[in-house]
């Protein structure tokens, strides 16, 4: 039958498997538009950002000199930056506080106090946008008179202790009405001791998004303008931040995390660690975030200011990376310009 087939029709008579150009093109998938579209093998879309929106204590808004195009908003503005995120179907916000240094102490105190500036933001936030999801970081760093995100005595940084203030600093945020804590922090035990303290005050559906694989970075630097925390740290975040020579040991405190009850896990930074999003993705399945930090934003903004890099386009093609890399989502301060370009197609 088939060699009877194959005398009819010439062409069954080639080998089915070609083996190489020139009958193979893979620059035929590439022609066009449309074509290039039906294969892409991701997308972005609003749904996958989370955006970082900053509080502060003062009407108005101020400007951060080292993020272009980003404010800090008083609690007279924030409910209408968010509603803007939430009409462009962000799905969440992450708030961050600009704290005064008058507030900052070695206890903390501020952080857990319920009339704090995250506090009030987070509850008027659920009132007026009440469809959008909101994280808090869990992390003393901005009520820190030391600037660091635990407890420090005689220079060191407790662990147990900061895991004792960190369990207050989430109730009072769950209480506050915020959906996501996000510890920030690094220390040893904190995401089971948070999910605890939340199931015993009754917040079973309270999310935890750890950021579990956070490195010692310097690319943070621009946020700790941000949060007012420049100024105030002593030394650096090396004993309890990831190295970043390493990520065995990431996947190790993924590990960690996720038995200690984490509901997702982060990354962070972001595109210098894709490697690592990779492999959490890859070795455990679950919801995986990675967070493009503020230097990160800050090199585009630079570049793009300069002439040098064309804005609209490395922030797309960066977004899209971390969905190459296996990101469910990715927290970025260009959520809403973003989103706003990419509704305009
Ligand atoms: N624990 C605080 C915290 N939460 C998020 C960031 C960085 C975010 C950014 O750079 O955009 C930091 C700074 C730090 O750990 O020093």
């Amino acid at each position: 039958m088939a060699s009877q087939r194959n005398e009819l029709n010439p062409y069954l008579r080639k080998p089915a498997v070609l083996g190489g150009y020139p009958q193979i093109r893979t620059r035929r998938n590439r022609t066009d538009a449309w074509t290039r579209s039906l294969v892409a093998e991701n997308r972005l879309g609003p749904q996958d950002f989370i955006w970082p929106v900053f509080v502060q204590e003062p009407d108005g808004t101020s400007g951060i000199s080292a993020m272009p195009g980003v404010l800090r908003y008083g609690l007279d503005r924030v409910v209408e930056a968010v509603a803007k995120a939430a009409e462009l179907k962000i799905p969440a916000v992450a708030v961050f506080p600009y704290v005064d240094e008058s507030l900052k102490t070695a206890d903390c105190a501020e952080a857990f106090n319920p009339e704090n500036i995250v506090c009030r933001a987070v509850r008027l936030i659920k009132k007026e946008v009440p469809d959008i999801g909101i994280l808090c970081d869990v992390a003393l760093d901005p009520f820190n008179s030391l600037g660091h995100d635990g407890l420090v005595q005689d220079g060191k940084i407790l662990n147990d202790e900061s895991v004792e203030a960190l369990c207050q600093q989430a109730l009072v945020q769950a209480r506050a009405g915020c959906d996501v804590l996000g510890p920030s922090d690094m220390m040893d035990g904190r995401v089971g001791a948070i999910r605890r303290a939340l199931d015993d005050a009754g917040y079973q559906d309270a999310k935890i998004m750890s950021y579990s694989a956070k490195y010692a970075s310097a690319f943070y630097g621009p946020f700790r303008e941000a949060v007012g925390a420049d100024t105030m740290l002593s030394g650096d975040k090396k004993t309890y931040q990831l190295d970043f020579a390493n990520s065995d040991e990431a996947l190790r405190q993924v590990e960690l995390d996720l038995a200690e009850g984490a509901d997702m896990v982060m990354v962070k930074p972001g595109l210098p660690y894709l490697d690592i999003v990779r492999r959490v993705k890859d070795r455990f399945g679950v919801p995986t975030m990675a967070y493009q930090v503020s230097g990160e934003y800050a090199m585009m903004k630079a570049a793009a200011a300069n002439g040098w890099l064309d804005n609209d386009k490395v922030v797309y093609e960066s977004l899209m990376a971390f969905k190459r890399a296996g990101a469910d989502a990715v927290l970025t301060y260009a959520a809403i310009e973003m989103a706003e370009l990419l509704k305009a197609g």
